[in-house]
Parts: C-alpha cells; structure tokens; sequence
C-alpha cells in the first residue's frame, strides 16, 4: 500500500457552469486563498492541489473551462477522461441554476455516467440578492444524488470543504485513478507493465 503508486495518484477534476459563476475564483481561492482580477477564462488551463486522504496523497489537477457559450465545444471536450466535477452555478442568476441540467447532460455524455460530481450555489456572500433558494439547490442535488455546497469564493466559505468532499468520493468509489500517465486499479495490485496500452 505504501508503494510510489500510491504516492503519484492523480485525480482530474473539471470546473464547470455558466460564464461569471465564479469558477475561477472558486480555483484561485482553493489553490492560491486569493482571488484573481477579473478576466473571464478565454481558453483552458489548469492549477494543481494535493490533498490528503487516508493518508494518502491525491494530487488534483483542476481544469477551469470557459462558461461562454462560443467556447462551450472547446469547453466540453475536456470532460474526456475526468474523475470529477465541479457544477457550478450562481445564488443570483436563476439562469445559471436552470442551465445546470443542460451541463448535467454534457457531463454525462462526455464523461459517462458513473463520474463523481458536487453542486456548488456560490456566491453565498450576496444573500440580498439571491435568486436561487438553498432548498431548490439542495432538492437539484438530491434528484441527481451529489452533495451540494452553497460556497463562497470571496469570503471562503466551504470551498475546502466541497473539494476534500469531491476528492473522497473519488479515491473511494472509483477503481481507477491516474498515476502520472498511467492508468493503475486502485483495488489491485499492478501486476506488470506499468502502461495500461503496453498490455
Ligand atoms: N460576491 C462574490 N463575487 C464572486 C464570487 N466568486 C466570483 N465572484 C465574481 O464573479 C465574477 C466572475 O467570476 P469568475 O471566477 O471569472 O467566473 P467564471 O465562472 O470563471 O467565468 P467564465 O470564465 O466566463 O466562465 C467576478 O467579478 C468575480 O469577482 C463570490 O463568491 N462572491
């Protein structure tokens, strides 16, 4: 158990939701606890974090894609090969609530239907002028059963909490994680080649 796979595990995670949701600052708060001057994401690109699970190191790459639609095709062939997702919508744009279902489905169809998935409601700071109710998100989460967060990426609230959660999902249900290139059964040991297309 304690062998140099299990210290190279890595976990792709995918940020997804509406343009202006708050994604990116939902990555810069957990990666860098600051917030980026604004400049909505025009391309892909992605930040790493390295949690601890049992003890054992699971290494996060998070791909932040663009929310826009002109680069929803760009935006969702990423979605290829990723454990986890992270569906974001806005507590004050009911649209950005609406149109979780329809990134539901591209997750679903891209991804497959077995990835791990949390709803996140942020924007929790701006209760004045909330249009989506924490009962509507908590009922959206239950109907697709995924844990949802309402977050806060400018005050920090729960961002941690929603990424350790997502992470441990990962590590305990799924067989598979990538180790560095490679694909290696987490419930196995490795039996010989390390390259999963060498076999
Ligand atoms: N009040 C508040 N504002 C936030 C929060 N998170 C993000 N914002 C603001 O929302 C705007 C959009 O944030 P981004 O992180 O760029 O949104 P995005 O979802 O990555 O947008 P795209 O890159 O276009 O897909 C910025 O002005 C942020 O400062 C939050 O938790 N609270």
């Amino acid at each position: 158990m304690a062998g140099s796979v299990y210290n190279n595990l890595v976990a792709k995670l995918v940020m997804t939701g509406d343009s202006n949701v708050g994604k990116t600052c939902i990555v810069s708060s957990y990666t860098e606890n600051s917030l980026p001057s604004y400049l909505s994401t025009v391309g892909i690109d992605f930040k790493t974090k390295t949690v601890l699970i049992d003890e054992t190191p699971l290494k996060l790459q998070i791909w932040d894609t663009a929310g826009q639609e002109r680069f929803h095709t760009l935006s969702v062939s990423y979605f290829r090969g990723a454990h986890g997702f992270v569906l974001v919508y806005d507590i004050t744009n009911s649209v950005s609530f609406e149109n979780t279902s329809l990134w539901m489905k591209d997750i679903k169809m891209k991804a497959g239907e077995d990835v791990e998935v949390v709803l996140l409601g942020n924007k929790c700071d701006r209760e004045d002028e909330r249009e989506v109710s924490k009962e509507r998100g908590e009922k959206l989460a239950w109907e697709y059963g995924i844990p949802f967060f309402e977050t806060s990426a400018k005050e920090n609230i729960n961002i941690e909490k929603a990424f350790q959660m997502l992470s441990e999902t990962i590590y305990a249900r799924r067989s598979s994680v990538l180790v560095t290139q490679n694909v290696v059964n987490l419930r196995e040991p490795r039996k010989t080649s390390s390259c999963m297309s060498c076999r």
